[in-house]
């Protein structure tokens, strides 16, 4: 099937990975929920939204050691095991209930489901996290798979997510396009042979996204087009 990306030649896809935080729901409300509760039950100070959004996109364990950091722990392994279940604990309770879709994901994804191009879902964030908060937001439905942090040995910037992905779809990576908001996604996606665009608008540790070499930067999946099938 052939994809305009605005400013780029037309691709040739048989299938779409698409990033969860970040890329379709800013989930930044309910990371600084949990982990705010979280902090306040082991009797740490709390922390900033704006200083959480530096540390989301290398999965969960990473995001609770650099909060951990933050605030402070003077030995971090010391804590960790009692970070991770309390947060676990407020992340299940509140999942999606402080985080929104993104404008223009809804209609992307109909778009493209209806175009016939299989989606799939391939975050960092648990798949146990994942799972309800796409069910949550209703968006469940346009993907024939979820991938999470959890689903394989190594997680994004680490190719082996986008390859087994590609191999459960059958499709080859160079006509496997990644949609993700962080140079985790586009450096994965590189590593694997995918062509990757990035979204303007989500987390990426600080950094401007078009720092990132990608296809295109889009500020709204629906800028995504199937214009031949
Ligand atoms: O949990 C995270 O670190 C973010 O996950 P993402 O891969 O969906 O951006
Ligand atoms: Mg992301």
């Amino acid at each position: 099937m052939q994809l305009q990306i605005p400013s780029a030649a037309p691709l040739e896809v048989d299938a779409i990975l698409l990033d969860l935080d970040g890329t379709l729901v800013n989930t930044l409300g309910d990371f600084a929920q949990a982990l705010n509760r979280m902090l306040a039950d082991l009797a740490l100070p709390a922390i900033d939204a704006s200083a959480i959004e530096h540390m989301v996109g290398k999965g969960t364990e990473h995001l609770l050691r650099s909060v951990l950091a933050h605030v402070g722990v003077p030995d971090v392994a010391v804590r960790y095991q009692d970070a991770w279940q309390r947060y676990e604990h407020h992340y299940l309770q509140l999942n999606g209930q402080y985080a929104q879709v993104y404008p223009g994901v809804l209609a992307g994804l109909q778009a493209l489901a209806a175009a016939g191009l299989p989606l799939v879902c391939l975050t960092n964030k648990p798949l146990a996290f994942a799972r309800p908060l796409l069910q949550a937001k209703g968006l469940e439905k346009f993907f024939q798979q979820v991938y999470g942090g959890d689903s394989f040995a190594r997680k994004k910037p680490d190719p082996l997510p986008l390859l087994e992905a590609c191999k459960a779809l059958g499709t080859a990576p160079q006509r496997t396009l990644m949609v993700g908001d962080s140079s985790n996604d586009a450096q994965a996606a590189r590593a694997a042979g995918c062509p990757v665009v990035l979204m303007t608008y989500g987390y990426n540790h600080g950094v401007p996204i078009t720092d990132t070499p990608a296809l295109g930067y889009l500020d709204r999946l629906e800028a995504l087009r199937v214009v031949a099938g």
